[in-house]
């Protein structure tokens, strides 16, 4: 499936240091941005590479300004798996990057821990929509000017080597699913089979959304890369990507080197 090849913005950074570098202070003025002007920040996360470039804002200057005290933290997809299980996106972001910062237990919306631990995917999916639509009413989390799908600040992805992005892989019907803020699959062709995922209207419904690649010198990341920037072929669902105000891709030179 080929459409036309529309402008997407991204930044080509010589290494994954430059890039974590770059990706704090993205993250960081955001946060200042939306903690003024209204007093939290929502942030979305994915699991993998992601949190360990986050780990530049456990740093100086951002460990100390950031107002961590406001964040609301989600997950784009999960793992269904126990919360200690090696392979939980919430497990990675907690050991990694939120236990080190002062953002409030209650802020953090892991999926239901018991459903996760039976493997429930199913149940997992309803429970976090469930979740997140309680939020909507309570006005912790604003409608899309559409009134359909919640809008977060900021949603922080990475992509994998096929394409995927969220639990959104190829040749699979989620990418598809539009009735649903949180759907499942059980045969996801990225190990662990079972996960949860946004659908694809309320990734695109953030206000902001950054995918950061950085290819393992396989080629892989690079050849999805260029299909997405020179074909917008729209058969591999990173191509789908779109944001409120603004989608930013951050590429090492290894991702970009087919561009
Ligand atoms: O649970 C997951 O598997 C991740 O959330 C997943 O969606 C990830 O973001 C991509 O696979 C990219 O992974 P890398 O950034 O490590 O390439």
């Amino acid at each position: 499936m080929m459409a036309e090849t529309r402008q997407r913005k991204r930044e080509v950074f010589a290494t994954k240091n430059e890039l974590s570098v770059a990706l704090a202070k993205y993250t960081a003025n955001l946060s200042a941005k939306f903690c003024k002007e209204k007093g939290i920040f929502t942030v979305v996360l994915s699991g993998c590479g992601l949190i360990s470039w986050l780990g530049k804002m456990l740093e100086s200057p951002y460990k100390d300004s950031v107002e961590w005290s406001k964040w609301y933290v989600f997950w784009v997809d999960e793992r269904v798996c126990s919360h200690e299980d090696q392979n939980s996106n919430y497990k990675l972001a907690m050991d990694g990057f939120i236990s080190k910062v002062g953002i409030p237990k209650d802020n953090i919306y892991a999926i239901d821990k018991q459903c996760a631990a039976d493997g429930d995917a199913e149940r997992c999916a309803t429970l976090y929509e469930e979740c997140l639509r309680k939020l909507v009413k309570e006005k912790t989390l604003p409608l899309c000017p559409n009134g359909q799908y919640p809008q977060f600040d900021l949603q922080l992805q990475g992509m994998g080597p096929d394409g995927h992005m969220a639990s959104l892989f190829p040749n699979r019907p989620q990418i598809n699913v539009t009735d649903k803020w949180v759907t499942y699959i059980t045969d996801s062709p990225k190990p662990p089979p079972k996960r949860i995922t946004f659908t694809l209207p309320v990734i695109n419904s953030s206000l902001y959304n950054l995918v950061a690649v950085c290819d393992d010198n396989t080629d892989q990341c690079a050849r999805s890369i260029a299909d997405i920037f020179k074909n917008n072929n729209l058969d591999l669902p990173a191509a789908h990507l779109t944001a409120q105000v603004e989608e930013m891709w951050y590429l090492d030179k290894a991702a970009a080197s087919l561009l």
